[in-house]
């Protein structure tokens, strides 16, 4: 039996992984061992099988002794301690949500609808580090992967509008402090139907601009605005985000030589959990629609085409219908004004679902199958 260290799993990205392993019964299959940066010597989370009190997360020989690290932690502990677990000897395997690693040539990133055919050739090859990929790359591709498999794309814009859970749990909380204090602005007013609606709009305005207003964490109003910039600036005037949608859909794809040229703005928005995205295709070809849809509802058993629509879309291709989901639906599917080749999409998934730990759970029982 594998014996599998977990680290970060208190976490927003862990608290899922360990949601959908209990789900799925997945602790059956190996020996858990549990670790924290903070918590050492404490019990273990309840998983249904006996596991020791959590141990040091920074303990480079409790982690030796593992088959496989499972780290949900973040980039911070990733690179504090990789390199030397790897340098002390370590052959296990490594599985991160952290992109730190993601970039390198000793990694493979998982998404394994999409790419299991990489994932395999890189475990005959030896390859002992993996890494979930961007919440917005991997959601793209479980919505549109049946458009690459097609090797339909010649380019693609993607606009992202991505929630305030992507930038973690205290992020979330300070959007609802935010909203809040919208309202009690114009609390009164709003309990008024006679009242001025441009009053209430100059109250709201002016507690988003007034310097209690908490942006401690996002830097600037979110609630009632939004923030066209995630992450930090690259060279060439992309976000960092925006650079991984290029780097990172090709790496996962493997198309390292004749990469496709993808690009877009990312944006924060004030939806609590699930990241939104548009899209324009540039296709290779003018391919029918029917046979679009067809070849994305075929790619895989979580993507589902939602009908071009007011009332399929404004139920089914929203944050509120797919927090929680599995199913990444797409929809807004239609022919753009240039020409036949040139299709729009619109997508919305889970990103702590399908965009963190999913890939993560499913990597790991890739490697428990093979043991
Ligand atoms: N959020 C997202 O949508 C996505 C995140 N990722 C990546 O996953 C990694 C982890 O992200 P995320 O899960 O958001 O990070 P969190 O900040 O939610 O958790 C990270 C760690 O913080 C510690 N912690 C401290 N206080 C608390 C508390 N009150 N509750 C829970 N944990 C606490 C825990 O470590 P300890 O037990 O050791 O104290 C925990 O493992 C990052 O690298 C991120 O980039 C990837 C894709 C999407
Ligand atoms: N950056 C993403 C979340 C995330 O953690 O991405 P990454 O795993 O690439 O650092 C967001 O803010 O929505």
């Amino acid at each position: 039996m594998l014996t599998v260290g977990f680290v970060g799993w208190r976490g927003m990205v862990g608290s899922v992984l360990m949601q959908r392993m209990l789900d799925d019964n997945d602790f059956a299959g190996i020996e858990p061992v549990f670790f924290s940066t903070s918590q050492t010597g404490q019990p273990g989370p309840d998983v249904g099988v006996d596991v020791p009190p959590l141990k040091d997360a920074y303990d480079l020989e409790a982690l030796k002794a593992l088959d496989v690290v499972v780290t949900c932690q973040g980039g911070d502990y990733t690179g504090r301690i990789y390199q030397e677990l790897r340098q002390s000897g370590w052959q296990g395997y490594w599985i991160d949500a952290a992109s730190t690693l993601r970039m390198s040539y000793e990694s493979t990133i998982v998404l394994d609808p999409v790419n299991r055919h990489v994932i395999d050739a890189q475990l005959d090859k030896g390859t002992k580090t993996f890494v979930g990929g961007n919440c917005t790359v991997s959601l793209m591709l479980m919505g549109l992967g049946g458009l690459f498999e097609a090797n339909m794309v010649e380019w693609m814009t993607s606009m992202t509008y991505q929630a305030a859970s992507g930038s973690g749990a205290k992020h979330m909380r300070e959007l609802l402090d935010q909203m809040g204090m919208l309202r009690d602005s114009a609390r009164e007013q709003l309990a008024d139907p006679s009242s001025a609606i441009l009053d209430i709009d100059r109250r709201v305005t002016d507690a988003m601009r007034g310097n209690d207003f908490p942006v401690e964490n996002f830097g600037a109003p979110l609630a009632g605005s939004l923030l066209p910039w995630i992450d930090v600036k690259m060279e060439n005037g992309q976000s960092k985000e925006e650079w991984k949608g290029s780097v990172e859909t090709n790496k996962i794809l493997g198309l390292g030589d004749n990469p496709i040229p993808i690009d877009g703005l990312c944006v924060r928005i004030g939806s609590m959990r699930s990241h939104s995205q548009a899209f324009t295709i540039k296709l290779k070809q003018d391919v029918p629609l029917d046979e679009i849809e067809d070849r994305i509802a075929r790619h895989n058993e979580w993507v589902k085409v939602v009908p071009n629509d007011k009332e399929a879309t404004n139920d089914a291709l929203t944050p509120a219908a797919v927090t929680g989901k599995m199913e990444v639906p797409v929809g807004r599917l239609r022919k753009l004004a240039m020409g036949g080749d040139y299709l729009s999409a619109f997508s919305v998934g889970d990103q702590l679902l399908w965009g963190a730990a999913e890939p993560l759970k499913r990597m790991l029982s890739i490697l428990r199958d093979r043991h």
